[in-house]
C-alpha cells in the first residue's frame, strides 16, 4: 500500500515516515509539508540518515501517487489536504486533533466518498482504555463524580487534548447525555460547589510530557482512577499503519480507532 505522510518534518510526522520504512507491506511514496516548511526540497528519511528517493514538497498534487494519506497536522492543513484526497480517491487516516463541530462535519461528509480513519488517538491502549471507561461510566452512573485529567508537552497547541475529549464524550454517551451540556472546561475562583452529573476536565502543559489521562470517578469513601500513559509516540504511528492497512479494502465510510482495533 503507498502511503502518504503530511507534516513530514513534525514530531508525528518523523515518527510515520520511519514506522512506514520499516513496515513490510507499506511504501513510503509521498511526503508533504506545509509551503512554509524549512524541510521542503529535503529526502523524507534525512532525519534518520536515510535516503528514500521521496523528497518532501507543498505539491498536494502528489496525493495522487498514494493510496493513503496519513495526516497529523493541524485542521486547517488536513481540510486542505482532505480535498485533494477527495478528488484522487485517496483514503486517509486522521490523528489531527482541535477541530471545531462544523470541522468534523465536513470530514464526514468527505467520507461518504472516501474511506477515513479518524480518531483523536491511534494507540491501541487508549482505545482499549475507552471500552473500560464506558464499563466503569454503565457500573458508577450515580454517586460519582468524574473528572478528566490530561498532561501534555509544552508544544501542544489544542486544549482539552482531543482523547480526553472522546473520553468524556464516550462516558457522557453511556449516561444518555450530550457531553457539551454537562462538561466544566476550567475552574477559577468562586465556582460554587460540584454539579452533580457533571465531567469536569483539567489540563497541564509542560516539558515534552507525551500524553497522560486519567479518568477519576471519585465517590464517597472511595476513588477509581483509570489512567493511560504514553511513553513513546511509535504506539500512534503503529496504530496509524495498522488503521491503513484496515482501510485496504474499504471504498468509503468513516471508522474508528475501535473499529480497527475490533477487526
Ligand atoms: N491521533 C493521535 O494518535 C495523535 C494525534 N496527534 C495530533 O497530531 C497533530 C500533530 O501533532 P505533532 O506531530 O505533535 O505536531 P507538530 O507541530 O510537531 O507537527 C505538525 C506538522 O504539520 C505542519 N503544519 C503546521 N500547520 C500546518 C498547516 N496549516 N497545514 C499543513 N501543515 C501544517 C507542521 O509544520 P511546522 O512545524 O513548520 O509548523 C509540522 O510539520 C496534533 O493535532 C496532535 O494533537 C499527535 C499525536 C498522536
Ligand atoms: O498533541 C499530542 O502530542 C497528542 N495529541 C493527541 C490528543 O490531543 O489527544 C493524542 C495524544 O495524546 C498526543
Amino acid at each position: 500500500m503507498r502511503i502518504a505522510i503530511s507534516g513530514a518534518n513534525g514530531r508525528m510526522g518523523r515518527m510515520l515516515i520511519e514506522a512506514v520504512l520499516q513496515h513490510p507491506d507499506l511504501t513510503l511514496a509521498v511526503a508533504i509539508d506545509h509551503a512554509g516548511s524549512p524541510s521542503l526540497g529535503q529526502d523524507a528519511g534525512a532525519f534518520l540518515g536515510q535516503q528514500t528517493g521521496v523528497t518532501i514538497s507543498a505539491d498536494i498534487e502528489q496525493l495522487q501517487y498514494a493510496d493513503c494519506l496519513i495526516d497529523f497536522t493541524r485542521p486547517e492543513g488536513t481540510l486542505h489536504y482532505l480535498e485533494a484526497c477527495k478528488r484522487f480517491g485517496t483514503k486517509m487516516v486522521i490523528g489531527t486533533t482541535g477541530f471545531s463541530t462544523e470541522e468534523k462535519q465536513t470530514i464526514e461528509k468527505a467520507a461518504e466518498q472516501i474511506a477515513i480513519v479518524f480518531a483523536p488517538n491511534m494507540s491501541v491502549g487508549v482505545n482499549a482504555t475507552l471500552k473500560l471507561l464506558a464499563l466503569a461510566a454503565q457500573l458508577l452512573n450515580t454517586g460519582y463524580d468524574v473528572e478528566i485529567f490530561e498532561a501534555h508537552h509544552r508544544h501542544k497547541v489544542d486544549a482539552p487534548s482531543g482523547t480526553a475529549l472522546i473520553m468524556g464524550e464516550v462516558i457522557a454517551n453511556e449516561w444518555g447525555k450530550n457531553l457539551n451540556d454537562i462538561a466544566d472546561w476550567a475552574r477559577h475562583g468562586h465556582t460554587g460547589a460540584r454539579e452533580e452529573g457533571h465531567i469536569g476536565f483539567s489540563v497541564v502543559r509542560g516539558g515534552d510530557i507525551i500524553g497522560d489521562h486519567t479518568v477519576m470517578f471519585c465517590g464517597t469513601g472511595e476513588r477509581i482512577e483509570i489512567s493511560h500513559k504514553s511513553s513513546s509516540r511509535s504506539t500512534y504511528a503503529q496504530g496509524s499503519c495498522r488503521a491503513a492497512l484496515f482501510l485496504k479494502d474499504k471504498a468509503n465510510g468513516l471508522f474508528s480507532m475501535s473499529d480497527v482495533i475490533s477487526a
